[in-house]
């Protein structure tokens, strides 16, 4: 229990540098290949977040997918897909799973025969825990559980993980240095990835829907759509970079904006009478427990 009497996860083991050491080695093997279970929107930002990395080229990432709806996106950036998810565990040392939560287990039971102490699965999936995806594949597979946004696709990703029992701090580092141009990605115990999940993975279609809603105002004062829009991610990337370079408080940033008698708290009063914060505080909470309720459906 922490001070405020809540359950506190353990902390998460540190890498060591013998460990850095051996994935870098790793990292520039030339036979690194990368595998996708799943070709879809999750699966092509990751992807070419790591094509950026550079240690990886286009020809050794293979998607696999049962039709060929998402594998043009893989196919047009020079990777393979197939339809077998069995060539991609074959094939390469690094899979995602990346399906929909509800089809990973019918997809581990097909790739299961193929898997060795050699591969390190990541999954991708919202709400499946480490101990379903150790459960579904042979027993000492290495397993990672991944919770990305689709940032990663310009590098701006926010990204959690937890390892699996097997899997060590060395792939773990591996997987970080794959994804390190998607973005950041940190080492979590597990039960913060359904937050991050509620948080970031889904966030960030709040952030979009308060850049339209900023957008849509400036338009309603009479602002064309195309300004209003560039000036509305311009906003929101302005605000993020002073919160991350600053590390100062949101809300002494806030306070800096706004004036006594000024507009800023004439908006934040309009916002306030909306429930502004306690909106986003329950779409965090609900969107945490949809993530935890699909990892518990068969
Ligand atoms: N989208 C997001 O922002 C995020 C998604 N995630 C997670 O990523 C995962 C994928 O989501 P998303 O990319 O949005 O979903 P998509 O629907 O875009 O992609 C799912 C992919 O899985 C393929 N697929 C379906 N059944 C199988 C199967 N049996 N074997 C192999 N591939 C199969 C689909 O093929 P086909 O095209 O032929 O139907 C499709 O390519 C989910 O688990 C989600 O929780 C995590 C973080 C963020
Ligand atoms: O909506 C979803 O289920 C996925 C998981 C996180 C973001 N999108």
């Amino acid at each position: 229990m922490n001070e405020e009497g809540c359950d506190e996860p353990a902390p998460v083991p540190t890498t060591t540098a013998a460990a850095a050491a051996a994935t870098t080695a790793n990292i520039h093997s030339a036979d690194l290949t990368v595998g996708f279970i799943g070709a879809g929107k999750m699966a092509i930002c990751l992807a070419k977040g790591i094509l950026k990395r550079g240690i990886v080229k286009p020809d050794r990432i293979v998607a696999s997918a049962p039709t060929d709806r998402s594998a043009g996106l893989f196919t047009e950036a020079g990777m393979r897909t197939t339809r077998d998810n069995r060539e991609v565990v074959q094939a390469c040392k690094v899979v995602f799973i990346a399906t929909k939560p509800p089809v990973v287990k019918a997809a581990l039971a097909g790739i299961r025969g193929e898997v060795t102490g050699d591969h390190l699965i990541v999954s991708i999936a919202a709400g499946i825990t480490i101990a379903t995806l150790e459960k579904a594949l042979p027993v000492g597979a290495h397993v990672v559980r991944l919770m990305p946004n689709t940032a990663c696709q310009v590098g701006e990703g926010a990204m959690v993980f937890a390892r699996g029992r097997s899997t060590t701090p060395e792939e773990a580092l591996l997987l970080q240095e794959l994804l390190s141009h998607c973005g950041m990605c940190l080492e979590v115990p597990e039960p913060y990835i359904d937050i991050h999940t509620g948080m970031s993975g889904s966030g960030i279609a709040y952030a979009y829907m308060f850049a339209e809603a900023l957008a849509d105002g400036a338009v309603k004062m009479g602002m064309t759509r195309a300004v209003a829009g560039d000036i509305a991610a311009q906003t929101l990337l302005g605000a993020a970079r002073m919160l991350l370079q600053t590390k100062a408080h949101p809300s002494q940033l806030k306070d800096d904006v706004s004036s006594p008698g000024g507009t800023t708290i004439y908006g934040i009063h309009e916002l306030e009478k909306g429930n502004f914060r306690s909106t986003i505080i329950n779409a965090v909470e609900t969107a945490t427990a949809r993530a935890s309720h699909l990892g518990k459906q068969d």
